[in-house]
């Protein structure tokens, strides 16, 4: 007889369910009426430009604010219950945090360790975020990575199934950056749900399984770094600037042509293939009796994705 098919596993458990949630300050909608979804173990990035949304909406996860409407529930709990159950269960790194600066980097994460009845030893928490040589050093002699390093150490001594870490690796250098990013991927490893803030693109490539871009309060794009990628229609970017004007009707007949956004004096256009476009884009520039002052060509990025969403950069929205 043939054995019977192995009942197929069940999905994995939220950890995060987020309905209709709206938060107003005054005359300010900081957060417009968002729903989205967790699972458990997955990395969720949250990408926006200043004043999104993105640092409202998580600090009423992390049960920091409260909301003005909407549910959220958190490892199936909700903050208004749960309060007591779910900070034991959750890490929050946030983007400065002060410690007591007579305290050395071990004292600190013994007196954070003193706060759960659960976690991890305090070596174990030093060790994870590569911190061993500084454990004797008070937090004031540390470097802005080992201070970042230390906040996350104090975020995980309680072995929390859900972590914040908001913007954890800005102003790092990008070894520390790396070393951080390392630590993630370890804390996914082990089935931990994370919640990152951050304005690297990049970062949220390589770490995010799932990015939630926002703008003005709202979800303006959702899905997996490659799916958001491809949702432009190309994955490949030329940028380039001629020397007098170049008119934009012309870009339509460059082969394979997805969009174009001015950039500064240049342009950027999303194109499928690049074999086919350059030869097309060469073409056009010398027919129109112009020349090239640059021209450069990469993969398109989650930055090129908020660009055909919102017709704004990231990259110049946090440069200013
Ligand atoms: N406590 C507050 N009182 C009044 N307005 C606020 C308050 N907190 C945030 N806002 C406003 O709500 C909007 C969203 O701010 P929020 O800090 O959530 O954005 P953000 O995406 O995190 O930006 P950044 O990347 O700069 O941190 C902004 O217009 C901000 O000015």
């Amino acid at each position: 007889m043939e054995p019977s098919p192995s009942p197929a596993p069940a999905p994995p458990a939220l950890a995060i369910q987020v309905r209709g949630l709206v938060k107003r300050f005054d005359d300010t909608v900081a957060v417009a009426g968002i729903d989205f979804e967790v699972r458990s173990g997955q990395c969720v990035g949250l990408l926006g430009p200043n004043g999104a949304g993105k640092t409202t909406t998580v600090e009423i996860l992390e049960g920091l604010q409260k909301p003005t409407a909407g549910e959220v529930r958190l490892l199936g709990r909700s903050w208004e219950k749960d309060e007591a159950a779910l900070r034991e269960r959750i890490g929050l790194a946030l983007q400065e945090t002060r410690f007591y600066e007579r305290l050395t980097v071990e004292e600190t994460v013994r007196l954070f360790r003193s706060f759960y009845k659960q976690g991890l030893e305090v070596e174990e928490a030093i060790a994870l975020v590569r911190l061993e040589e500084k454990r004797g050093a008070h937090s004031v002699k540390l470097s802005g990575g080992q201070r970042q390093r230390l906040a996350l150490a104090v975020a995980l001594v309680s072995d929390p199934e859900l972590l914040f870490l908001d913007e954890p690796t800005t102003g790092l250098d990008p070894q520390s950056r790396r070393a951080l990013w390392d630590v993630i991927e370890g804390l996914k490893g082990k089935g931990r749900t994370v919640v990152l803030t951050t304005h690297y693109m990049e970062e949220a490539q390589v770490l995010c399984d799932q990015v939630i871009i926002m703008d003005h309060g709202r979800i303006v794009g959702q899905g997996t770094p490659a799916e958001l990628i491809a949702s432009i229609g190309g994955d490949q970017v030329i940028e380039f600037a001629t020397t007098s004007a170049f008119p934009v009707e012309a870009f339509a007949d460059i082969p394979t042509y997805v969009s174009h956004h001015p950039r500064g004096e240049g342009h950027t256009l999303t194109v499928k293939e690049l074999h086919r476009a350059l030869p097309g884009l060469l073409s056009a520039v010398s027919s129109r009796g112009t020349q090239l002052r640059y021209l450069s060509t990469r993969q398109a990025t989650l930055d090129d994705v908020f660009l055909a969403l919102t017709g704004r950069s990231l990259r110049e929205d946090n440069a200013s």
